[in-house]
């Protein structure tokens, strides 16, 4: 199968209209930050975003930080971001909504912030 072709930088701009939560880094990737109520709803998340990424046989970068998942998305054998990143973003959007996970800003600040696990009651989801 022929690589993807690169997404233009208006193609990117329109796509990334349907990805409020994401933000486009260095021009080839595509991040989001997801802060979850507990560590195991966050695993839980992370299972879910690789099973979709297996099933589209496109992945992410993913980092998890206790309770903060990054995802990183491009397409590495096409150099940048193309379709494929836009729509497995959309797929992970989908998922994990059932845990109460808030978007976390960007800049991840409030999620470091936010990091002490003294307050959080254990909602996990059943
Ligand atoms: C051989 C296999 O299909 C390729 O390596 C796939 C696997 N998953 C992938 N994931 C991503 N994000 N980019 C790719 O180019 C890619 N290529």
């Amino acid at each position: 199968m022929g690589k993807h072709p690169l997404l233009t930088e208006a193609e990117l701009r329109e796509r990334m209209a349907a990805l409020p939560e994401w933000r486009v880094e260095d021009g080839k990737w595509i991040v989001r930050r997801r802060l979850f109520p507990t560590f195991m709803d966050a695993v839980r998340y992370v299972n879910r975003v690789a099973a979709i990424a297996e099933e589209m046989n496109h992945h992410p970068f993913v980092a998890l930080d206790y309770r903060k998942v990054t995802l990183k998305l491009t397409t590495w054998n096409s150099g940048g971001l193309t379709a494929l990143d836009i729509d497995s973003a959309i797929a992970y959007d989908g998922v994990g909504a059932g845990a109460s996970a808030s978007a976390v800003a960007n800049s991840g600040a409030d999620a470091e912030a936010s990091g002490d696990a003294g307050e959080s009651k254990n909602e996990g989801e059943r």
